[in-house]
């Protein structure tokens, strides 16, 4: 039996427009179900949701556009005359035009006693509005008259069922063009979209779900895929068992150098995560001002005072992997220990002020470019985690023209420096070398924007990679990990959380994936 909507677990696989509609293509073409088959069951899914999600509902909005948006938007809206609901059909652009599908499914709306008129207004007490303006065929920024329909539904009291995808998301990169629905619930059809997931997708979309349509499973072979959503507890289990006879020096010993002046606070909250990701032996290089208490209340971490860039040195020899980067700061100490860092051969989490340095260095002819090349295998070993205002530092562009396509920031990333990349924000993406698909982090919550929730975030990926997982299992893991920490976290309130929350909650999480 068909899984209701309600019930269905989200696929893992994400697609750009471009592939659902060759998707659909394949459906219709190859595989002989019409068009209207697949949009009369896309309404027919967002039906059975609205039902059951909506009970009381008695007054249903439907915004309809001139495309098969609106088409799935006529089918919903026929669906509710037939189970006695009051429609409202408000229609933008050129209706009486219509093509294919849409033409019929807006004709038998007409049939089963429906009138549409043109949007001015939302009825005041609409009970849900069911936005249908735009899917995946969206192809410039919304304006006027849709612009104000969007923002007359995202002010609206009604809850919103967007179909497909909130009209103005933009599908492939999670930007919103112009104007965007802020959905309570999207439901989307055939493949779900990879803009759903990152920069502004996750605000729009609200709760997400899905339904196939019933394609044949085989019309997705022929569509590579360039982003899926990560599973936690599969990344999780990537890290090896640990044999009864294990001892530290087996799980990784992970040496974090940062903490100029004034900034031990970063440096200790990696360090404490990697104690937390199941690190063996953490080692804190910092500055000597503050090292003598940055351990006092929490003993196990060995800290280690260092003025002078070459103490590095034999400290990495002990070490599996290095972190660099929180609290480092950007003033000549941060910068000669920088130099020496990449002078090492060990795998590496690079992030915060490693990152503003090397950007600042510029690329190809600065001396932390230049320090890096002395060592040339160590670039594939490296994870570089950074946040949208240090990749746009990195990349040499604004923050708005990374976030306005999150994919293609993280691939220039990459390219530019090797290694794998975390774009952080809402739905992280991560990218290592080779053609995989970007994965995406479909986990997390906004009370993780606080202080040192980065810092803690390297202290994990370090951690795992002196587990023995690769540079960008580790950078898949680690983000996953800590976003379901965060999630763990946020049960007490998303209000107020802080980094050394998600440190506590770390062991409980990393022990329900080893479940
Ligand atoms: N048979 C199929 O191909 C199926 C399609 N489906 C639905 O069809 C949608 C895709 O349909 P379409 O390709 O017709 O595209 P859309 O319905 O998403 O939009 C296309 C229309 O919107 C206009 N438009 C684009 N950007 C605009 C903007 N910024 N401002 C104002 N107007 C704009 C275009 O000129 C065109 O008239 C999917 O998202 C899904 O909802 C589903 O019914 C499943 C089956
Ligand atoms: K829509």
């Amino acid at each position: 039996m068909n899984m209701p909507t309600t019930e269905r677990p989200l696929p893992y696989a994400l697609y750009r427009a471009e592939q659902v509609r060759a998707l659909d293509r394949c459906a219709i073409e190859r595989h002989h179900i019409p068009g209207e088959v697949l949009m009369e069951r896309a309404g027919a899914a967002a039906f059975g949701l609205l039902r059951a999600r909506w009970p009381q509902a008695r007054r249903i909005a439907v915004l309809v556009g001139p495309g098969n948006n609106g088409g799935d938007g006529y089918v919903v809206a026929r669906l509710c005359l037939g189970a006695g609901l009051r429609v409202d059909l408000l229609q933008l652009g050129e209706h009486r035009h219509l093509e294919g599908e849409a033409a019929l499914a807006a004709r038998a709306f007409a049939q089963a006693g429906g009138a549409g008129r043109a949007w001015r207004a939302l009825p005041a007490d609409a009970d849900l509005i069911v936005d249908g303006l735009l899917g995946t065929g969206l192809q410039r920024p919304v304006a006027g008259v849709w612009a104000q329909a969007i923002g007359a539904v995202n002010g609206a009291r009604a809850p919103v069922l967007a179909l497909d995808i909130p009209s103005g998301l933009s599908a492939d990169t999670g930007a919103v063009l112009g104007a965007a629905v802020e959905a309570d619930t999207t439901l989307s059809f055939i493949g779900l979209k990879q803009g759903m997931f990152t920069g502004r997708g996750p605000d729009c979309c609200g709760e997400i779900r899905f339904d196939g349509l019933q394609v044949p499973p085989g019309i997705y072979a022929g569509e590579i895929l360039s982003a899926r959503r990560l599973d936690w507890r599969k990344e999780a289990a990537l890290l090896p068992r640990r044999r009864r006879s294990a001892h530290k020096g087996d799980c990784g010993h992970v040496l974090v150098v940062g903490g100029a002046p004034g900034m031990s606070g970063a440096a200790r909250l990696a360090a404490e995560a990697a104690l937390r990701g199941g690190a063996g032996l953490v080692t804190l290089a910092t500055h000597p001002q503050h090292a003598p208490w940055l351990n006092l209340t929490r003993p196990e971490l060995m800290v280690q005072g260092v003025d002078d860039p070459a103490a590095l040195v034999p400290l990495a020899q002990r070490a599996t992997v290095i972190a660099v980067g929180p609290g480092l700061g950007q003033g000549p100490w941060g910068r000669a220990f920088l130099q020496q860092v990449l002078r090492l051969e060990r795998p590496m989490v690079l992030d915060a002020d490693a990152l503003n340095l090397i950007a600042a260095d510029g690329v190809g002819d600065g001396s932390m470019a230049a320090a890096a090349a002395d060592s040339p295998p160590w670039p594939s070993q490296w994870v570089l985690t950074p946040h949208p205002g240090e990749a746009a530092r990195l990349l040499g562009c604004s923050v708005a023209d990374v976030e306005a396509n999150r994919f293609v920031a993280a691939r220039r990333l990459q390219e530019r420096y090797g290694g794998t990349v975390v774009l952080k924000g809402a739905g992280s993406l991560i990218l290592g070398p080779g053609h995989r698909p970007v994965g995406v982090c479909s986990q997390g919550n906004p009370g993780m924007a606080s202080a040192g929730m980065g810092d803690v975030l390297t202290g994990i990926i370090a951690a795992l990679l002196g587990q023995g997982l690769s540079p960008e299992q580790a950078a898949g893991a680690g983000v996953c990990l800590h976003a379901a920490a965060g999630d763990r976290a946020a049960r007490q309130g998303q209000r107020g959380l802080i980094a050394g929350d998600l440190i506590d909650a770390l062991r409980s999480t990393l022990a329900l994936a080893e479940e």
